[in-house]
Parts: C-alpha cells; sequence; structure tokens
C-alpha cells in the first residue's frame, strides 16, 4: 500500500492517510519547509494508530537503509509501548485510551532523510491517578505492576489492585483481550528497548507503588482543632511503605501531608490541616508524583532518540486529546466561564468563538 501511495498525485488513489503522508512529505522536499500532520477526532476514533501509521509511511520514505543499530524511526515506534503503559487508560469509549497530547516532531537533513526526533506531551489527565469511575480504569501500570510475577510484587509491595483506593473506586478492574501480566513483561522489555536500565525502571516502578499505597493512607480529627493525624494502623503501616518506596523521611512524610506550610515575608508559618484538607494534600502530592514520573520518562525517551540540532526541516504529527461528551464536563464549565469574561453572549456563540474559548482554556491550563 506504501509503494502505490508512494509519489501518487493527491485524490488520484482513494482516500488514505499515506496519501496525506506522502503529499506532506514532498511539500517539505519541494518547498524546503517544515510541515505539520494535525490528527483530530472523537475518542476511540482512532487518532493514535494513524499517527503511528503516518510514522511509518515518514520512516519508509525518509529512513536510512543500511544504517548499523537502532535507526531513530524505529525508536520512535518503539517508544509507544513505553508511553501508552503510563499515560493511557479504559475510557466507556477506548480500551486504550491516550489521556495526553502527543506530537511527534521528525527532523530530516538536507537530503530528506530522517536525523532525528522529539516527542513532546501535552496535559496528561493528573485527576484520573485519585479518581476514577465506573466502567473506566486508571492507567494501565497500576495494574500491570499488580499483575507483576509474583518475586517483583513482593519487591514492589503491591498485590489484589481490590485492595488499592486509587483502584477501586471502579469496578472494572480487566480490559478485554489485554493480559496485564503480559504487558507489565513487555513494557519491561520497551522499556529496555528505549534505554531505560533495568535501575531505573525499578525506581520507576517504585513510584508506582508508592502512590497505590499513598492513595490508602487516611486521615482522623487530631488533637487540636483543625488539625489530622493518621486514621489507624493500617494508614500508619502505608505511610511506612510509601516512605520506604520513595526512600524518604517517614516524619517528613507526614508532616508535608498534615501541614501547610505558608510563606510570608517574616518566615514560614506551619499550620495543621483538618482530614479533608489533608485527604487533598495526599492525592496532591500523588497526582504530582505521576505526572513528574511521566514527564521523566518523556525526557528519558528523547535522550535515547536524539535530536538532530542541524536539521534542515521537521515533520509535525499532532495527536490531539479526543473528544468526549460527559455528564458533568468541567471543562466545559471553564470554557463557559471564560467566554462570560470575555464578555461572549452564551446563546449568540459561534463554533468558531467557543473553539477560541477552549484554546484560551488549554493555554491557561498550560501555563499554570
Ligand atoms: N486502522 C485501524 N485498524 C484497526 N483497528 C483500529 C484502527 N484504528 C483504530 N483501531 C481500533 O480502535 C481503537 C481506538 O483507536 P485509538 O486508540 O487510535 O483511538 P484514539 O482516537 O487515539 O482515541 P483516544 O482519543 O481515546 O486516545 C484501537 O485500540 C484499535 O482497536
Amino acid at each position: 500500500m506504501m509503494e502505490q501511495y508512494k509519489g501518487a498525485t493527491f485524490g488520484e488513489l482513494s482516500p488514505h492517510l499515506f496519501a496525506i503522508a506522502d503529499s506532506c512529505y514532498r511539500a517539505m522536499i519541494n518547498e524546503h519547509g517544515s510541515q505539520s500532520i494535525l490528527v483530530s477526532g472523537e475518542s476511540g476514533a482512532g487518532k493514535t494508530e494513524t499517527t503511528k501509521m503516518l510514522m511509518r509511511y515518514l520512516a519508509f520514505m525518509g529512513g536510512r537503509s543500511g544504517t548499523e543499530g537502532r535507526t531513530v524511526e524505529q525508536q520512535v515506534l518503539e517508544s509507544n509501548p513505553v508511553l501508552e503503559a503510563f499515560g493511557n487508560a479504559k475510557t466507556v469509549k477506548n480500551n486504550n485510551s491516550s489521556r495526553f497530547g502527543k506530537f511527534v516532531e521528525i527532523q530530516f537533513d538536507k537530503y530528506g532523510k530522517i536525523s532525528g526526533a522529539a516527542v513532546r506531551t501535552y496535559l496528561l489527565e493528573r485527576s484520573r491517578v485519585c479518581q476514577v469511575s465506573d466502567p473506566e480504569r486508571n492507567y494501565h501500570c497500576f495494574y500491570m505492576l499488580c499483575s507483576a510475577p509474583p518475586e517483583d510484587v513482593k519487591r514492589f509491595k503491591v498485590g489484589n489492585p481490590r485492595s488499592f483506593h486509587y483502584l477501586n473506586q471502579t469496578s472494572c478492574y480487566e480490559v478485554a483481550n489485554v493480559d496485564d501480566a503480559r504487558e507489565y513483561l513487555e513494557t519491561r522489555n520497551a522499556m529496555d528497548i528505549v534505554g531505560i536500565s533495568q535501575e531505573e525502571q525499578d525506581a520507576i516502578f517504585r513510584v508506582v507503588a508508592a502512590i497505590l499505597h499513598l492513595g490508602n493512607i487516611n486521615f482522623s480529627k487530631g488533637k487540636e482543632i483543625d488539625s489530622s493525624r493518621l486514621r489507624d494502623e493500617k494508614s500508619i503501616n502505608h505511610l511506612k511503605i510509601v516512605a520506604e518506596l520513595l526512600m524518604c523521611d517517614e516524619k517528613l512524610l507526614e508532616d508535608s501531608l498534615c501541614q501547610r506550610v505558608i510563606v510570608t515575608p517574616d518566615g514560614n508559618i506551619t499550620k495543621p490541616l483538618d482530614p479533608d484538607s489533608a485527604l487533598q494534600s495526599r492525592d496532591a502530592l500523588a497526582k504530582t508524583v505521576y505526572s513528574r514520573l511521566f514527564d521523566w520518562i518523556v525526557d528519558k525517551i528523547n535522550n535515547s532518540i536524539g535530536q538532530d540540532p542541524d536539521a534542515i526541516s521537521i515533520i509535525g504529527v499532532l495527536d490531539i486529546y479526543g473528544f468526549e461528551s460527559f455528564k458533568v464536563n468541567r471543562f466545559a464549565i471553564t470554557t463557559f466561564v471564560t467566554l462570560q469574561k470575555c464578555k461572549y453572549d452564551i446563546n449568540s456563540v459561534s463554533k468558531h468563538d467557543l473553539l477560541s474559548a477552549h484554546l484560551t482554556v488549554l493555554s491557561n491550563c498550560a501555563s499554570t
């Protein structure tokens, strides 16, 4: 199919994503300018699969033959299973839904050959780490770790996913035709390929396990007014495990959950948190640690692939978030507020205005 579309005039053959990739590659060569392909559509429409096929076509056109070792394009394609383990989850619409935006930048030299690449990710859905509802699941990596070989389950102190609060808010633990135990081994294998060492892999899964235990820490009222303390022996035990896995001081960890530090010009003031606020600070920590882990993995992949500072042009492929429809959509509410701030009358808003409001919200999210 790639051979058929290679060099064919656009529109001459049936519509195909290879026709788009081919005209994009030719435009880059003939007009000496960088190009971008935007892949958009509803969740589950096939954007991520399309992005992978577009990359295969660009590798077919711009790949180097006879290169020793793994080529840039192979490495980009091989990074997908790692990104999907940490950034994809089962949703209502798609068993393998990307919960982040991805811009793959493929760099070309003056001969039109691929010389480097970079993967940039946007707006990982952090809330999923702590909050998930039926019939959806949390990120794949959590279930993979719980289904790991017995020695790893013991080493990372995990077990049945039903015993973790961040996983048992929904009754969905398995995905049809997906074997989490096999996916765990395949993800570790994919990590080997993208240059993540065994030691680093262990550290990654320690963080994943720590987040699961963090979610099982609960609080009750402390002695002082509006203060909190660990609720019971179970919570104390989970805190100990988190501190051990994250290699941090147990007391400092507890303080960071039960207290808030206010920075003032006259010095720092420590204020206790009530049990509800302590729960919020627990969830905030889990979300922050997870999104930093994700960013670290993306950086690691980029270092391993390698960039070409002398690239003549690039082809970017943007795989954006799939559109979804919720009963309560907080993003839409934020957009509505933004529209009101912009003094729009909501009843006379055109699609174009709505889109620019969405973009304003997106860029605000990105900058905060
Ligand atoms: N070209 C294809 N051939 C066969 N199956 C496909 C193809 N494209 C997509 N699918 C099927 O549809 C599912 C959803 O595709 P994909 O994950 O690419 O959707 P998406 O648009 O990226 O969704 P989201 O926005 O939720 O991430 C895939 O897991 C696969 O089973």
